[in-house]
C-alpha cells in the first residue's frame, strides 16, 4: 500500500478561483486517499520547500540554546492557552505505555500580540507567518473534503472560525529530534510513540531524513518519506468521528535511527483543531458517536499524553 500523491495546483494558495470541476476532481482523489490510508501527499500547494526550510532553520537555532533559556517559555506558561510553548525532551508520551519521546518541540497555539516570545528575534515572525500559510491551505482542504462527502461546503469550515485565538486549539508545532545515544535509550523508547492525532487534519513537513511510519489498514507499518515540496496531510481522530469512520485517522510513529547513526531530524506539523465550543456530530446524520465538544475532547487527549494534572 502506498500513500497517494495528489496535484493540488488547481486550488493552490495563489489561485483565488477554483472551478467546480476541479473541486470534484480533487475531492474524488482526497476521498479515496482518506478512506483507504488516511494520509495523502499534496504537491503544488503554493507552500514552498524554501518556506519550510526557513521554519526549520530558525527552529533549530531556537532548540540548540540551553534548556535554562527555553524553560521560561514552557508549555502552560501562557495564561488562557494551555498548549502554547516549549516542551522539553522526554516530556511527552504520544504512546503513554512507552517512556517519554526523544523529541522536543515548540507549540504556536496563540497568535495573541501580548505574548512573550523566545529568541532569536525572527522566531516569532517566521512561526506566525507559517501558521497562517498552513491555516489557509487547511481551510481549502476542508472545503474539498466536505464536497467529496456530498456535504455543504461550509460544514467543516463553520467549526474553524477562531483559529489562532484562545477559543481554538489549532497548533503549529516545530519538532527537533536530537542525536540518539543508544547507550542511554530506555527500553521501548522511541523518537515518537505510536499515536493518532487529535483534531481535524494535520499537515506534516519532515526534514530530508524522513522516518515517519504509518499503520496501514492491513496492519503493517509503511514508510512515509519526506518528499520535498509536498505537504503530507493526515486525518485526525475528531475528523474520523465527524465522518462516522469514513475517513481514517491512521496510527503513526517515528522509530529510533539505527545504532551508531547520530543524525538529527526535524518536523513541522500543523494540527488543525475545531473551535473549542464546536459540537462534533456525525455528519451523515447517524448516531455512531455521541456529539462531543472539540475543546473538552482535546483536554482529555492532552491528559493522556502529558499525564493527568
Ligand atoms: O515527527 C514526525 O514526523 C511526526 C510527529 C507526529 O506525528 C506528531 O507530533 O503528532
Ligand atoms: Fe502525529
Amino acid at each position: 500500500m502506498n500513500i497517494p500523491v495528489v496535484d493540488f495546483s488547481p486550488y493552490n494558495l495563489r489561485e483565488n478561483n477554483v472551478s467546480d470541476e476541479h473541486i470534484v476532481d480533487l475531492g474524488r482523489q482526497l476521498k479515496s486517499s482518506f478512506t483507504e490510508v488516511g494520509f495523502v501527499y499534496l504537491k503544488n500547494t503554493g507552500i514552498t520547500q524554501e518556506e519550510v526550510q526557513h521554519v526549520m532553520d530558525i527552529s533549530k537555532t531556537f532548540f540548540l540554546q540551553p534548556d535554562e533559556m527555553k524553560l521560561s517559555f514552557s508549555r502552560k506558561s501562557v495564561a488562557n492557552n494551555p498548549n502554547h510553548g516549549w516542551v522539553s525532551l522526554e516530556t511527552e508520551r504520544l504512546n503513554p505505555s512507552r517512556p517519554g519521546d526523544l523529541k522536543e518541540s515548540f507549540n504556536t497555539s496563540s497568535l495573541r500580540t501580548d505574548i512573550k516570545w523566545p529568541s532569536p528575534p525572527a522566531f516569532r515572525d517566521i512561526q506566525t507567518a507559517f501558521f497562517l500559510r498552513c491555516q489557509e491551505l487547511s481551510l481549502r482542504v476542508l472545503r474539498v473534503m466536505a464536497h467529496s462527502l456530498g456535504l455543504k461546503p461550509q460544514v467543516f469550515l463553520d467549526a474553524h472560525r477562531y483559529i489562532g485565538s484562545d477559543e481554538n486549539g489549532t497548533t503549529l508545532r516545530t519538532l527537533y529530534y536530537p542525536p540518539v545515544n543508544s547507550a542511554l535509550v530506555k527500553e521501548g523508547q522511541l523518537r515518537c510513540g505510536e499515536h493518532s492525532d487529535y483534531g481535524s487534519i494535520t499537515l506534516v513537513f519532515q526534514s530530508h531524513e524522513g522516518g515517519l511510519q504509518v499503520l496501514s489498514p492491513s496492519g503493517n507499518y509503511i514508510s512515509a518519506p519526506s518528499i520535498p515540496g509536498t505537504v503530507l496531510i493526515n486525518i485526525a481522530d475528531l475528523m474520523q468521528r465527524w465522518t462516522s469512520d469514513c475517513f481514517i485517522s491512521a496510527v503513526h510513529r517515528v522509530l529510533l535511527p539505527p545504532a551508531g547513526d547520530s543524525s538529527t531530524r526535524q518536523c513541522v506539523a500543523f494540527f488543525l483543531q475545531p473551535d473549542d465550543e464546536a459540537l462534533i456530530t456525525c455528519c451523515d446524520g447517524s448516531k455512531k458517536y455521541p456529539p462531543i465538544k472539540s475543546g473538552a475532547y482535546l483536554m482529555e487527549r492532552f491528559n493522556d499524553t502529558y499525564g493527568r494534572q
